[in-house]
């Protein structure tokens, strides 16, 4: 049984079709992202599943119940990791942490979730004194406080420093192979592509793509990009022919290639015969983010200002 089921999902603000006609799946143990711009209805959707909205149209199953009629057995089942959520400021990160585990059958040990997020040296700090990227680590922190079944990750690592980004990848990695389930949004694409199994880009209310990141990788129709600098000395020798014309910016050229293989065989070849080298020379294929740039450019919603 999939852990989320999503048909036909519809949810109107007035006359804004936030989630307009959304339809998908979540395996179980599975990590999904869900990505789009600002919005483009993932926070309405994911609350949905959560049980904080309600919806206009569609079915929903989470863990096999409707969100909309989960009582507190199905609650405990779940992780809600937000983008703000309130605290009490007076209270250290410590107690917090107990208190949120003390509300759970199956609960991780207080102290050890506080290492795992990063906080150890924060323990008895009072959640007033906290930074921003420690909140949201205390955030993390609480969210999986219950060793949920299901975790909801909301921007998690929005206001991390790089390295307590790094380790929030770890932790969420590592939960995947303790078979927890997350339905991650972010707008980190690199987030996006090192951990979740499958996305889904959404714009306007809609799904645009779904599938894994290799996936919509390879139905793209992007280019691979073939770039190096080109030595002074051949500055006159003349590149040879390959695919696609390349863009020269200084002595910095880019090819944009459907044909990488033959083309760096060109290019090589061509640059044994004259004795160069090829300072910087990369392959690149397209990346997620250029996948969802080019799904979401110059469609700009219009319905986020
Ligand atoms: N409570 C609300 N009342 C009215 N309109 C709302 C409400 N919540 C969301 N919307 C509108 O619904 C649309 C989708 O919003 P949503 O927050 O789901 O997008 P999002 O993809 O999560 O965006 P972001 O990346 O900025 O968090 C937006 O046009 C937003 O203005």
């Amino acid at each position: 049984m999939p852990a989320i089921e999503v048909r036909n999902l519809v949810r109107a603000y007035g006359p804004v079709r936030a989630v307009d006609g959304v339809t998908f799946e979540v395996g179980d143990g599975e990590i999904f992202a869900l990505l789009g711009p600002n919005g483009a209805g993932k926070t309405t959707t994911a609350e949905i599943l959560e049980g904080y909205r309600t919806r206009d149209a569609g079915s929903v199953r989470v863990l096999g119940c409707d969100p909309a009629d989960g009582g507190p057995d199905h609650r405990a089942r779940i992780g809600v990791v937000l983008q703000s959520a309130g605290f009490e400021e007076e209270f250290s990160v410590r107690e917090l942490v107990r208190l949120q585990a003390g509300l759970y059958p199956r609960a991780y040990d207080p102290d050890e979730l506080i290492d795992l997020v990063g906080l150890a040296g924060k323990r008895t700090a009072r959640v007033k004194g906290l930074s921003g990227g420690q909140r949201r680590r205390l955030d993390l922190a609480l969210g999986l406080a219950g060793a949920p079944e299901l975790l909801f990750l909301d921007e998690p690592t929005t206001g991390f420093d790089p390295a307590a980004r790094h380790r929030a990848w770890d932790l969420v990695a590592a939960l995947r192979t303790s078979g927890t389930t997350i339905l991650l949004t972010t707008h980190y694409l690199e987030e996006a592509q090192r951990l979740a199994d499958r996305v889904a880009v959404m714009r306007s209310g809609r799904l645009l793509a779904l599938g894994t990141p290799e996936q919509l990788r390879a139905g793209s129709g992007l280019p691979t990009v073939i770039s190096f600098a080109l030595p002074a000395e051949a500055a006159d020798a003349g590149l040879p022919a390959l695919s696609a014309e390349p863009t020269v910016v200084g002595a910095e050229v880019r090819v944009g290639s459907h044909a990488p293989v033959a083309d760096v065989w060109r290019l090589t070849g061509w640059a044994v015969e004259r004795g160069l080298t090829l300072p910087d020379l990369a392959v690149s294929p397209p990346a997620l983010e250029d996948v969802y740039l080019a799904l979401t450019e110059d469609k700009s919603d219009d319905r986020a200002a």
